[in-house]
C-alpha cells in the first residue's frame, strides 16, 4: 500500500505537486494520470525517496521508503529506462543491483527470462533499443520480488506485442496481491489495464476512484456522458419538437445533424414519427474514456512543462 498525504513539492515560483493526498492498494492497477508536466515524476520521485518533499508525507507499507535499507525488495521501480550505465551487459547491470540489495544472484536470470531479454542479456546495454531498455528497467524492478511496484510511462517505446505483454505482466502483479502504480499521460493506455486511476492536473488531485466509477461522469463536451446524433432533412422542426419534449439540441458538428441531450435515441425516433418527420440518421455517442480525461484536464495543462516558469 502507498499513502500520499498532502504531499507537496514547491521548485522556486514552480508547484510541482499540490497538496496531493491518495491511498494505492494492493491487489490492483492503479493508473497514475495527467497531462505533461502535471507533476506524475515529482511525486513519484517523492513516494520513492529520492527527492524531499515541500510538505506532506509519502509511505509505502506504513513507512518512507527512504527508511528501508535492501529497498529493492519492498519496492521496485522503473524511473527512467535510459537512466543505466550503457558500458556493461544487463546481466551485469542486473547482477550488481542484486547484490546491493542482498537479493539472490539466481534471480538475475529469472526476471531476464521473464521479460524476454535472456538472449540479449550478455550485450551492452547501449546497443539495446528503447524497448529493450523499458523491458530491462522492468526486470530491476522485478528483481526483488517486492509487493510494490511503480513504473513512470513504461509503455513509451514499446511497440504493438511489447504493450501486450507489459499489459498482462501488470495484470499478473496485480493478480499476486502486489500493489501496482503506473503513470501515463495517455487514457488510451490505462483504460484497459487499470483498476482504479489517480488523475492529476498541475499538481492537483483531479479524481481518485475506479475506472468505472471516472468513466460514469458527466464528461461529454457539454457535460453529458452520452448524446443522439440524428440527421434529417427538416433540422428546424424536429429541433422545435425535440425542444418542446423536454431535450437539449445542438448542432453538430456543422453538417446539418443534431446532437441531442436529454431524450434517448427511442423516444427522438417516436416523436419524429408523431410528426412526420423522416430521419436519415439516428445513433447514440457514448463519451469515451479519453474525453473524460481531456474535458477534466483540460484547464490543467501546464503549457509550460518543459520549458522554464
Ligand atoms: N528539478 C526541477 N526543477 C524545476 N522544475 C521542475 C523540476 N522537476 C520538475 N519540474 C517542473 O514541475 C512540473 C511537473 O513536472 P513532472 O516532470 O513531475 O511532470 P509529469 O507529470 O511527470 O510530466 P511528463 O508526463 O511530461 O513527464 C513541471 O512544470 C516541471 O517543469
Amino acid at each position: 500500500m502507498i499513502e500520499v498525504h498532502r504531499l507537496t513539492k514547491r521548485y522556486g515560483r514552480t508547484t510541482a505537486v499540490d497538496d496531493l493526498t491518495f491511498t494505492v492498494h494492493p491487489g490492483q492497477v492503479t493508473g497514475f494520470l495527467g497531462p505533461n508536466g502535471a507533476g506524475k515524476s515529482t511525486a513519484l520521485r517523492m513516494i520513492l525517496g529520492l527527492s524531499a518533499p515541500t510538505g506532506g508525507t509519502a509511505t509505502v507499507g506504513g513507512r518512507p521508503f527512504r527508511e528501508r535499507p535492501r529497498g529493492l525488495r519492498h519496492v521496485g521501480a522503473l524511473l527512467d529506462a535510459g537512466d543505466v550505465h550503457g558500458g556493461r551487459s544487463g546481466r551485469a547491470h542486473l547482477r550488481a543491483l542484486a547484490r546491493g540489495n542482498a537479493v539472490p544472484r539466481a534471480r538475475v536470470d529469472a526476471v531476464l527470462e521473464e521479460v524476454g531479454l535472456a538472449g540479449a542479456a550478455g550485450r551492452r546495454i547501449a546497443g539495446y533499443s528503447l524497448g529493450m531498455k523499458q523491458r530491462l528497467g522492468i526486470a530491476a524492478a522485478l528483481l526483488g520480488d517486492p509487493p510494490v511496484l511503480l513504473f513512470d510511462e513504461p509503455l513509451n517505446g514499446l511497440d504493438p506485442e511489447g504493450v501486450r505483454w507489459v499489459r498482462g505482466l501488470f495484470r499478473n502483479l496485480a493478480a499476486e496481491g502486489r500493489t501496482v502504480f503506473v503513470s501515463s499521460h495517455l487514457m488510451s493506455e490505462m483504460e484497459h489495464t487499470a483498476d482504479r486511476l489517480v488523475v492529476i492536473g498541475r499538481g492537483r488531485l483531479i479524481a481518485a476512484e475506479t475506472v468505472a466509477e471516472f468513466a460514469a461522469r458527466g464528461t461529454g463536451p457539454d457535460g453529458a456522458r452520452s448524446r443522439v446524433i440524428v440527421r434529417t432533412a427538416e433540422p428546424e422542426g424536429l429541433a422545435g419538437v425535440l425542444t418542446a419534449a423536454g431535450g437539449a439540441v445542438s448542432r453538430d458538428e456543422g453538417d446539418g445533424a443534431l446532437a441531442v441531450t436529454g431524450l434517448d435515441a427511442a423516444r427522438v425516433g417516436v416523436l419524429a414519427l408523431d410528426h412526420r418527420i423522416p430521419l436519415l440518421e439516428l445513433t447514440t455517442r457514448t463519451a469515451s474514456l479519453e474525453e473524460a480525461f481531456m474535458a477534466l484536464t483540460a484547464d490543467r495543462v501546464d503549457h509550460s512543462a518543459g520549458g522554464s516558469r
